[in-house]
C-alpha cells in the first residue's frame, strides 16, 4: 500500500480522469492539491467552500472507491479550504470522514474543529445569573467582511460611514447608523462588515447581531418565563448592537416599546447602534412615533443597485472566491443581463457553475446565454404590499388610499382583504406588517382576510376569476 500523499493522489487521479467528462475533470480535480497523508487520511486542500461541497455531492463515490483502492478500507478523506479572503495562513481545515459501506446515505457534513474560545461561547444567550462579563457569539458570518464587499457609487456612503462606525463606535455622528435599501443589496452584508471590523479592531466590546424576528422571538419567549427583566439587561450590556430588518417590528408594539428602552440606554450609555430596515426610517409603517424620531438622530444611508462596473466586480470577486477563472466575455454578459440586486447575480453565478458541470458542458458564453437567458425570464420581481395595493384598487376602480379608511362598507372592505391575501401570500412580510400597512389593522385581522379570501376562492367561481386577474396582473 502506498504511503505517500502525492503518489496516492495521482493514482486516484489517473482513475477519476478516465471516469469523469474533461471538463469536469479540469474544473473540479485539477485545482485540488493533496497536503498529507497520515494514518490512513488523506488531505486536500480546495479553493473554496462551494468546491468543497460540489465534490462531496457529485463525486464522493468516485474519491471513495479510488482512496480506498489506494489506502485501504479505512480511507478517510480530509479538506483543508484555503479561507476565502486568501489568506493562507487562517486557512480553516475540517474534515470529512469518507462515509463506511453500510448503506445509509447521510450526507457528509464538515465539522469544525472547536477551539477553547469556541468551546467557552455561550450562543446568544440573555439569562446567565452571576456572571457580570459575558462572552457572547457575536452571530457573525466571517464571509460578511468589509474585504468581500464591493464598493461602488451604490454604496458607497453607506461603506464609508460604516467604516468611521467601526473604527470608532459610539463615538460619531452616526448613531444610530441605518441602513436601508431593497432586497438583495448588501444590507446584512455591510452591517456584518461593521460588527466583523469593530471585533477586530476592539476586542474587548461585545458585538451582537441579530434579526428583529429573533429578537421578536426571544421577548416573547422572555415574557412568557417571566424574565423580561433578564432579557433588557443582556441588550443592555451589548456594546455594538445590530439589528436586521427592523421594519419586522411594524406593528408589535410591546417589543417596540422594550427596544425603546434598550435603545436609550445604549445610545445615552455611548453604545452603537446599528439597524437595518427595506425603506428609509421616514416610510416605514406601524413604527411608534418615539421610536421613528429616534432612528433620525443619526444617519440614514441608502444601498442602491449596483452599478454596470460594480456588478462585474462583484462578479470576478465571487468568481474567484469560488476558484473558479471565468471569461470576461461571460462575466460581462451576466453582468449587463441580471441587473436587479447582487442577490440575483450570485444565483446565476451558481446556476451556471452547476449547469456547466451536472451537464458536463464548457462553461463559455453560450452557455451563459442559455442559462442566464432562462433565469432572468423565470426571475420573479419582489413585490411590495404599497404595489399589491396598488393593483388591487386599481382592479376595482378605487383611489389607492381609501384602503387606509376606517370603513365598513362591503366593497372596501374586500378590497382590503384581498390585499392582505396577497400581500401574506406574495410577500415575505409578517401578518403584523402587513396589517400595520394595509389600513392599521392587527394581525388577527389580516388571519381573518386570509382565510375568508381561501373561503371564497373555493366557493365562489365568479370571486375565484376576479382573483386570477389580480394574480396575472401582479406578476406581469
Ligand atoms: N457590494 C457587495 N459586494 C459583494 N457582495 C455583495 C455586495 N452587496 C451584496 N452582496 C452579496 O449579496 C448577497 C445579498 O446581500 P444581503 O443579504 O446583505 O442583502 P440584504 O440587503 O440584507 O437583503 P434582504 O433585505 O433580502 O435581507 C449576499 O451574499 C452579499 O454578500
Amino acid at each position: 500500500m502506498n504511503n505517500n500523499h502525492l503518489q496516492v493522489w495521482n493514482n486516484c487521479l489517473a482513475v477519476i480522469k478516465d471516469n469523469v467528462p474533461p471538463i469536469s475533470y479540469k474544473t473540479w480535480f485539477e485545482p485540488i492539491v493533496p497536503l498529507n497523508l497520515e494514518n490512513q487520511i488523506l488531505t486536500l486542500q480546495v479553493p473554496s467552500h462551494f468546491f468543497y461541497e460540489y465534490l462531496e455531492e457529485q463525486y464522493i463515490d468516485i474519491l471513495r472507491k479510488t482512496l480506498r483502492k489506494e489506502i485501504g478500507n479505512s480511507a478517510k478523506l480530509e479538506y483543508n479550504v484555503v479561507m476565502e479572503n486568501n489568506h493562507i495562513a487562517n486557512a480553516k481545515p475540517f474534515s470529512v470522514v469518507v462515509p463506511g459501506n453500510n448503506g445509509t446515505n447521510t450526507k457528509n457534513r464538515p465539522v469544525s474543529m472547536p477551539s477553547d474560545k469556541e468551546e467557552l461561547t455561550i450562543r446568544n444567550p440573555f439569562v446567565i445569573p452571576g456572571i457580570k462579563k459575558l462572552h457572547i457569539d457575536s452571530q457573525l458570518n466571517p464571509d460578511y467582511s468589509f474585504a468581500n464587499f464591493i464598493e461602488g457609487d451604490c454604496n458607497r456612503l453607506a461603506r464609508s460611514a460604516g467604516v468611521a462606525v467601526s473604527e470608532n463606535p459610539g463615538g460619531t455622528a452616526f448613531n444610530p447608523l441605518v441602513l436601508y435599501g431593497d432586497s438583495g443589496l448588501g444590507k446584512t452584508h455591510l452591517a456584518q462588515a461593521i460588527g466583523i471590523k469593530t471585533k477586530e479592531l476592539y476586542q474587548d466590546k461585545t458585538v451582537l447581531y441579530v434579526s428583529a424576528n429573533k429578537f421578536q422571538t426571544q421577548f416573547t419567549e422572555a415574557i412568557r418565563n417571566n424574565n423580561k427583566n433578564d432579557f433588557l439587561h443582556f441588550y443592555q450590556m451589548i456594546d455594538v448592537l445590530i439589528i436586521d430588518d427592523i421594519q419586522e417590528l411594524a406593528g408589535k408594539e410591546k417589543t417596540q416599546n422594550t427596544f425603546f428602552h434598550i435603545f436609550n440606554h445604549l445610545h445615552q450609555s455611548g453604545k452603537q447602534l446599528i439597524l437595518t430596515s427595506d425603506k428609509a426610517p421616514i416610510d416605514l409603517k406601524g413604527m411608534e412615533n418615539r421610536l421613528l424620531s429616534r432612528f433620525k438622530w443619526g444617519l440614514s444611508a441608502d444601498l442602491q443597485n449596483p452599478d454596470y462596473e460594480t456588478r462585474v466586480r462583484i462578479l470576478h470577486q465571487k468568481a474567484y472566491k469560488d476558484g473558479i477563472v471565468l471569461e470576461n466575455e461571460v462575466i460581462e454578459y451576466i453582468a449587463s443581463h441580471v441587473v436587479n440586486n447582487v442577490r440575483e447575480l450570485e444565483g446565476a453565478l451558481i446556476s451556471l457553475l452547476a449547469q456547466s458541470t451536472l451537464n458536463k458542458k464548457e462553461l463559455n458564453l453560450e452557455l451563459a446565454i442559455t442559462i442566464i437567458d432562462r433565469l432572468v425570464k423565470n426571475t420573479k420581481r419582489e413585490l411590495s404590499i404599497d404595489y399589491i395595493q396598488k393593483v388591487v384598487c386599481d382592479h376595482f376602480s378605487l383611489p389607492i388610499d381609501v384602503l387606509q379608511v376606517k370603513t365598513r362598507k362591503r366593497e372596501i372592505v374586500q378590497a382590503r382583504q384581498i390585499a392582505m391575501y396577497f400581500s401574506k401570500t406574495l410577500t415575505k412580510a409578517s401578518l403584523a406588517s402587513i396589517g400595520s400597512q394595509i389600513g392599521k389593522k392587527d394581525h388577527a385581522t389580516v388571519l381573518h382576510a386570509c382565510k375568508t379570501v381561501n373561503n371564497l376562492i373555493d366557493t365562489d367561481r365568479g370571486f375565484k376569476t376576479q382573483i386570477d386577474e389580480i394574480d396575472k396582473k401582479l406578476k406581469m
